[in-house]
């Protein structure tokens, strides 16, 4: 073909030009049904054809019958004088009516047809690349209709910069051409759909292969971005998913490379958005992606601050695609571009949808184990609890690894049926709004209460959404106080056992996950049931405790009284101070060494007075350990503090319109003598956690072995209460001062205690009398009862000859022989001496160990180690 270079339009006219033209002609078909490439179509129109014919350039323009247009599609760039005009960009994209008389005529035409620009441009609606041809110097052009199957697709243009210049060869020659070149365009555009299709297919295998091997989220979002790069520069993207509640969504994940970290960023990353925004509705409706401009949404009144972020991100357009999986919406993917490939993000779109819904799936699986863990764990722990300290620890345990969810309040039906008692709650919930929490705590609640009976009559939890609950019923303080706490949504349900409702429970929470909660509940029923069940027979134990303690008190009084041996002028002295004080209601303070009858006196005292039909309640100050001194005397209410089940009455109630005797008042601690002092004062106390003020009429009794004035003094003990106490003081004498007396206390005792035994033994040999006589009873009336009680014992006859007494005071341990014993032996003797003297009592008042001022556990460890036994102590 390239031999022919001579120009046709130089040849004649002639069998011989016939001849030759339809040489070229065969020969250029036969090249352009070869051609498949854009570059092959663009180099016949700009250099072979121009090899034949002068003209200055070639396009081919292709008609778009769906927009009634026809634009450009092969250019000629090296030759047009177009290219560097300003308008030479907008023109090659535009897409130019079919409708105009210029392009019509054209159609009309069953050949080339060619122009004279300046008769055409003057036209309004002659196409605007005719005027710029014009411009850039083109005087005529030759338009071509190039058909397929009889229909008119594309244009030849070829632009001449002189008018005349397609001579008749030239115009033969294209209109022979044109059918090739026609196909030559259908090749072009079939090859480069083939081109485009693959590149496409690799796109969507390359996006398949990123999103099929993610298994998280971080994995996903960079394969998200990798893929949307593929198909343009991108600016950025967000996945936001439906929350639960299907009302809402928050973001997935986000690009997070060229999406940078600032306070806007974590805002969205917090923040659930209501799907209804009428934006994010549209997007799921839509079977397609939709364009978005942001400036014309948000002056359409859209307020959802992310789309804001998303402008000072700088993004002007916004492509949102619904992912679905099958009919599923799992949430939206925001991608900030301008223009995109459709159908490839739709493809990308369905595989990031797939990966979304593995991820979903899988996360919820793991989370799924997590809660049958937490709810296996939660058994564990309930199974154990016995007491409301025990289930508040599971309880709260559980709630602290469910985010979002508190425990507001678990009541329980009181046995009335009719009320509930608030039971549990989570305090931290409510220090904000304590005001309204507490009115709430005081408020009676009964079962009539809205919320309760919905609760109550539904077999199913019921969940509130709180707004929406305010709403309803702006003035439910309820409401109110859910909302003042600050959760979304209320849980409530009924705490059954069986089919007997126990309870209420109340559970405020962001994203309430119904099935978990259910299994805390019917976890929680029980163990509240046990717990009750439990508190009960803990509060009738107390009661028969307390009915107990007053029968005993009740029977010492019975039985005690008049059995008050001594004829002695110490013993008249205390008849007499005995018999004054006794009707009286006056305040008496017993002294005496221990074991001289305080307490015997104190109950001869109760019984002659006018309480004797009442009763003498017994309070040991020395036995009580200082933190229960007060609950032990003034009682406590319900819950006054850890440990206290129920209510307790006090000493002081129980002794009302009696007498109470507190005995060993001297080891009394100080904080519970003020407390004393006042209610002694005020004839009125306050049970522990208690409100209400108790009038008491009680007579005290008050009993010490102590010296009150030197305690006073030593500021072990509050003047002001020794005071009001020693308002009729009573000495009771020691023993070694009253010895007319041994003998009878010591026949007393023989008498009580052979007929006690069933021996019959009933005389103390003189021998006898005289030893007990000599000896100084550092234990008084006690250790005579006892030393009597051993020899009774002890005895086979009727005559009692030996007395186990301890060792004499003037028997003490010789002083030469000290210096020869070991330091051990001292020790030894000194222990056996002193066990004697307090006839073998060890611990407590009078006992051994306080003698030695050692603890008593100290003097068990060392009566052990020493090797002491008691026929040590009571042999001699
Ligand atoms: N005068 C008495 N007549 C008969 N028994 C007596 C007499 N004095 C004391 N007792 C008896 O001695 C024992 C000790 O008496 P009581 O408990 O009253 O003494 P106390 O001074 O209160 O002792 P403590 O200071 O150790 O509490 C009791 O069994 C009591 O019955």
């Amino acid at each position: 073909m390239y031999k022919l270079i001579k120009k046709i339009s130089d040849m004649e006219f002639g069998m011989d030009y016939y001849q030759r033209e339809r040489q070229v002609i065969l020969q250029l078909s036969e090249d352009i049904t070869r051609i498949h490439k854009k570059a092959d179509l663009m180099a016949l129109l700009s250099l072979r054809i121009k090899s034949y014919f002068y003209y200055v350039h070639a396009i081919v323009t292709l008609i778009d019958e769906t927009e009634n247009v026809y634009r450009p599609f092969i250019l000629d760039p090296t030759s047009s004088p177009l290219r560097d005009h300003p308008e030479y960009p907008t023109l090659i994209k535009t897409g130019f009516d079919l409708d105009e008389p210029f392009i019509q005529q054209v159609l009309a035409a069953d050949g080339p047809v060619s122009f004279l620009l300046e008769e055409v441009i003057s036209h309004p609606k002659s196409p605007s690349f005719l005027r710029v041809n014009y411009a850039c110097g083109i005087k005529e052009i030759l338009m071509t209709p190039l058909k397929s199957n009889g229909r008119t697709v594309a244009f030849l243009h070829v632009y001449a910069d002189n008018k005349d210049s397609f001579t008749p060869a030239f115009r033969s020659l294209i209109k022979g051409i044109a059918p090739q070149i026609s196909h030559a365009v259908s090749n072009v555009i079939r090859n480069e759909l083939i081109v485009q299709k693959e590149e496409n297919n690799k796109i969507l295998l390359d996006a398949s292969y990123d999103l099929s091997g993610v298994r998280n989220r971080e994995d996903l979002a960079m394969a998200v971005r990798q893929s949307l790069k593929r198909l343009k520069a991108l600016k950025g993207y967000v996945i936001c998913t439906i929350n639960d509640d299907r009302l809402t969504t928050s973001t997935y994940i986000y690009d997070n490379i060229t999406m940078p970290e600032n306070e806007d960023l974590s805002e969205m990353l917090d923040f659930q958005y209501l799907i209804n925004d009428g934006l994010q509705d549209r997007v799921l409706a839509s079977p397609i992606p939709i364009f978005i401009n942001i400036d014309s949404e948000i002056d359409r009144g859209i307020t959802a601050n992310y789309i804001c972020f998303w402008k000072s991100m700088g993004f002007r357009k916004m492509i949102g695609v619904a992912l679905r999986n099958g009919n599923t919406d799992l949430g939206i993917l925001w991608i900030g571009i301008d223009d995109i490939n459709l159908t490839l993000l739709k493809g990308i779109c369905l595989q990031i949808s797939i990966a979304m819904a593995n991820i979903m799936a899988n996360d919820a699986l793991v989370k799924k184990q997590e809660q049958q863990q937490l709810l296996l764990n939660f058994c564990d722990d309930i199974a154990g609890v016995r007491t409301k300290a025990d289930l508040r620890v599971a309880i709260f345990n559980v709630f602290d690894k469910l985010l979002n969810t508190k425990l507001a309040m678990l009541n329980l039906l009181e046995d009335d049926g009719l009320t509930l008692r608030h039971y549990m709650w989570d305090e931290s919930l409510f220090h904000h709004v304590k005001d309204s929490f507490e009115e709430r705590l005081n408020a009676r609640l009964d079962i009539h209460e809205n919320y309760t009976v919905r609760v109550l009559n539904s077999n199913d939890a019921i969940i509130l959404n709180v707004e929406e609950e305010l709403k309803r019923d702006p003035g439910n303080p309820y409401a109110q106080l859910w909302k003042e706490v600050g959760f979304k949504y209320t849980y409530a349900t009924a705490l059954r056992v069986g089919n007997t409702d126990i309870g209420t429970l109340w559970v405020l929470s962001d994203a309430i996950n119904r099935e978990f909660i259910k299994g805390i509940c019917s976890q929680i029923s029980v163990a509240c049931a046990n717990i009750r069940a439990n508190e009960r027979i803990l509060a009738y134990k107390r009661i028969l405790e307390t009915e107990n303690e007053l029968l005993k008190e009740q029977m010492k009084t019975i039985y005690n009284f008049e059995e008050i041996i001594g004829r002695g002028d110490a013993m008249q002295k205390v008849y007499g101070l005995m018999s004054m004080v006794a009707e009286s209601n006056s305040t008496v303070l017993l002294t005496g060494e221990t074991g001289t009858g305080k307490e015997l006196i104190a109950r001869a005292i109760h019984n002659a007075s006018s309480r004797k039909n009442k009763v003498m309640v017994k309070v040991n100050c020395a036995a009580l350990p200082a933190n229960l001194i007060e609950s032990e005397l003034f009682g406590h209410e319900k819950g006054a503090f850890t440990g206290a089940l129920e209510k307790r009455i006090g000493k002081f109630e129980m002794a009302n319109n009696g007498t109470l005797f507190l005995d060993e008042i001297g080891e009394m601690p100080l904080d519970a003598q003020v407390k004393l002092l006042r209610v002694l004062q005020e004839k009125e106390l306050e049970r522990i956690g208690g409100t209400t003020t108790i009038k008491v009429n009680v007579r005290i009794i008050a009993a010490t072995n102590r010296n009150l004035a030197t305690e006073v003094a030593e500021g072990r003990f509050r003047s002001d209460l020794f005071y009001r106490l020693n308002v009729f003081p009573i000495h009771l004498p020691p023993l070694r001062d009253r010895r007319s007396d041994i003998a009878l206390l010591a026949q007393f005792f023989l008498d009580r205690y052979s007929k006690n035994t069933g021996k019959n033994v009933k005389v103390l040999s003189a021998r006898v009398i005289k030893e007990l006589n000599g000896y100084s009873w550092p234990g008084n009336v006690r250790e005579l009862e006892h030393v009597i009680e051993r020899s009774v014992l002890m005895t086979t006859d009727s005559v009692i000859r030996d007395v186990y007494l301890p060792v004499k005071s003037d028997d003490a341990v010789n002083e030469t022989n000290v210096s020869n014993r070991t330091l051990e032996q001292v020790e030894r003797a000194h222990i056996i001496d002193t066990l004697k003297r307090c006839a073998g009592k060890l611990a407590g008042p009078g006992g051994a160990a306080e003698y030695l001022d050692v603890p008593s556990t100290t003097l068990h460890s060392k009566l052990k180690k020493l090797g002491i036994k008691k026929s040590d102590y009571f042999a001699e």
